[in-house]
């Protein structure tokens, strides 16, 4: 799914209503009525409702919303806002026809003082503006929006399209901002949307269809995208019927040290369970019996040491050649101690095809920044914020760290997977993908251990990288949406994901 800038919406409004064709007023009569249906499903005709409406587009729809709610015998007040002279003219075409079927609904707010008392049990609907926000509020709105956020402790708060105060493609981090329990946004999601900064103000987030042009969607190109099942099942590759155990790759998965070699078994079932064909998993001497018994499907390689890894990237009498393992995996409790480091910077000039790194080679990249232009190019990094910021440094907001995010991937050519609630996924061509699924309840330890296991696994399969790193984030977030269904986000674990990789690939 595709996410729009505010001017690329407003350019799918206007090839709507060209070509459809629709009138204007149609078009925001179907968003307005997409909002009630969603608004009768979810509350009561007892339920006061207060629709606070600005002089644009946004505040028509809250005009038209305040229209449809009355039609359904629903008691609603819309307060017109006057913070400019000017009226957009559907916002003025909507007022009229309130005006004529309910003129007792209609409360005119030209400063903070106008300001009503909410009866208990309202609900609040934040109609003031959407996507035409240019900048920051500011005056007296700033404080009308203090005002509504000190509402929200008591009373339900529902934005229409946007919350208030919010830029669709920048930064409002500072900002006054509505603070949103609900948004009914429509067709698309807008990059605000995607940022961990604005969860506070988004709430719950629902997308609305409300039919804009297919076409428009289709033809035009946008830099940002949001994955959904549909593009999984374009990427997925279901097994050929003679297949073997070859013709899945052989993984190598250099992780563990002393006191984590639990990383290693989790990231080592992960991958078994994501198809791999062989796994052989490289681990120090106190990992050795470990291995073999949580992951017996898994060959075991040991380092000479006992408590980390030092010589990984030699080949041993025993094991293949490097370069015939069709992918590698790294990092999973591998520690930071120096001879770790070392040999990653020989396995880095050694094994030149695109490989998983995470959690402490990442850490080490972090120490050694010379390392990151060695590692190959198409390799997949997945760094969790504060990873990413011993990486590549601190940035002002969240917009500004995913820029800096898709300057890096594709400058060293690499896929940076950046671990949240929507995992971005910043591709070396310049395009980000945002992953939507996963849940809080994958937020524990070992659930970026899973991750890595799932990417080499796909990795090895023959799966191009952008589409192993787009499908194994999503299946990680699916597998962990059907862990906290069957038992909590509170009472899953890593191990849970690893057990539900099984129904997650059952329903791509
Ligand atoms: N996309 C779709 O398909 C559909 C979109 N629809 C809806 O239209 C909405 C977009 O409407 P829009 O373009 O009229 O802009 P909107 O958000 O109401 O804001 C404009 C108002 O804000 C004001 N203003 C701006 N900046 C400001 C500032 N910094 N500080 C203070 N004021 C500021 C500006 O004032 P002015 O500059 O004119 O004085 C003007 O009054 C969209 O979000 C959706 O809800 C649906 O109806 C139909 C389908
Ligand atoms: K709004």
């Amino acid at each position: 799914m595709k996410i729009f800038t505010a001017t690329q919406i407003r350019e799918a409004d206007a090839y709507t209503i060209q070509h459809e064709p629709v009138s204007s007023l149609q078009l925001m009569e179907r968003a307005a009525n997409a909002c009630a249906q969603w608004l009768f499903r979810h509350f009561e005709a007892d339920r006061p409702f207060y629709i606070f409406c600005g002089m644009g587009n946004n505040g028509g729809d809250g005009l038209v919303i305040t229209r449809l709610l009355h039609d359904k015998g629903y008691n609603a007040t819309a307060c017109i806002i006057h913070h400019s002279t000017k009226a957009s003219p559907d916002h003025t075409a909507n007022r009229e026809a309130l005006e004529q079927q309910y003129p007792q609904s209609i409360y005119d707010i030209h400063a903070l003082a106008d300001f009503p008392t909410l009866p208990a049990g309202s609900i609040v609907i934040d109609a003031l503006f959407g996507t035409g926000l240019r900048s920051a509020v500011e005056g007296w709105m700033a404080g009308l929006i203090h005002r509504i956020n000190d509402l929200q402790a008591r009373h339900t708060v529902i934005a229409i399209d946007l919350p208030s105060g919010l830029l669709a493609d920048a930064s409002s981090a500072r900002m006054p901002v509505v603070n949103a329990h609900h948004t009914l946004s429509f067709e698309v999601y807008k990059l605000a949307f995607m940022m961990p900064e604005n969860a506070a103000r988004v709430g719950q987030l629902h997308i609305l269809p409300i039919g804009l042009h297919p076409d428009y969607m289709a033809r035009t190109p946008t830099r940002f995208h949001v994955t959904d099942a549909h593009m999984m099942r374009t990427i997925y590759q279901p097994r050929q019927p003679f297949a073997h155990k070859g013709t899945y790759g052989h993984a190598l998965l250099i992780a563990g040290s002393y006191g984590k070699i639990g990383a290693a078994v989790l990231s080592a079932k992960a991958c078994l369970h994501s198809g791999v064909g062989l796994l052989t998993c490289y681990v120090p001497q106190c990992g050795y019996q470990i291995m073999q018994i949580s992951a017996p499907a898994a060959m075991c390689i040991t380092d000479p040491q006992e408590t980390h890894s030092s010589h990984f990237h030699e080949t041993q009498p025993h094991t293949p050649a490097l370069h015939q393992f069709r992918a590698i995996g790294i990092g999973p409790g591998l520690g930071t101690a120096t001879p770790t480091a070392k040999a990653l910077e020989l396995l880095l000039d050694q094994y030149r095809q695109p490989m998983v790194i995470d959690a402490d080679a990442l850490n080490i990249i972090a120490a050694y920044p010379f390392l990151l232009s060695r590692i190959p190019h198409g390799s997949v990094l997945t760094p969790h914020p504060k990873e990413f910021e011993r990486l590549f440094g601190s940035t002002e907001n969240d917009f500004a760290r995913l820029e800096l995010l898709s300057e890096q991937a594709i400058n060293l050519q690499l896929y940076l997977l950046l671990k949240g609630r929507f995992t971005a996924i910043a591709c070396p061509d310049g395009s980000v993908y945002f992953n939507s699924t996963g849940n809080p309840g994958m937020a524990t330890g070992g659930s970026g251990d899973v991750l890595t296991g799932i990417l080499t696994a796909l990795l090895a399969q023959g799966y191009a990288p952008k589409a192993a790193v787009l499908l194994g984030a999503y299946l990680h977030g699916l597998a962990g949406d059907i862990a906290a269904a069957r038992m909590s986000q509170e009472a899953m674990t890593a191990e849970s994901i690893i057990d539900c990789l099984g129904p997650a690939f059952l329903q791509l």
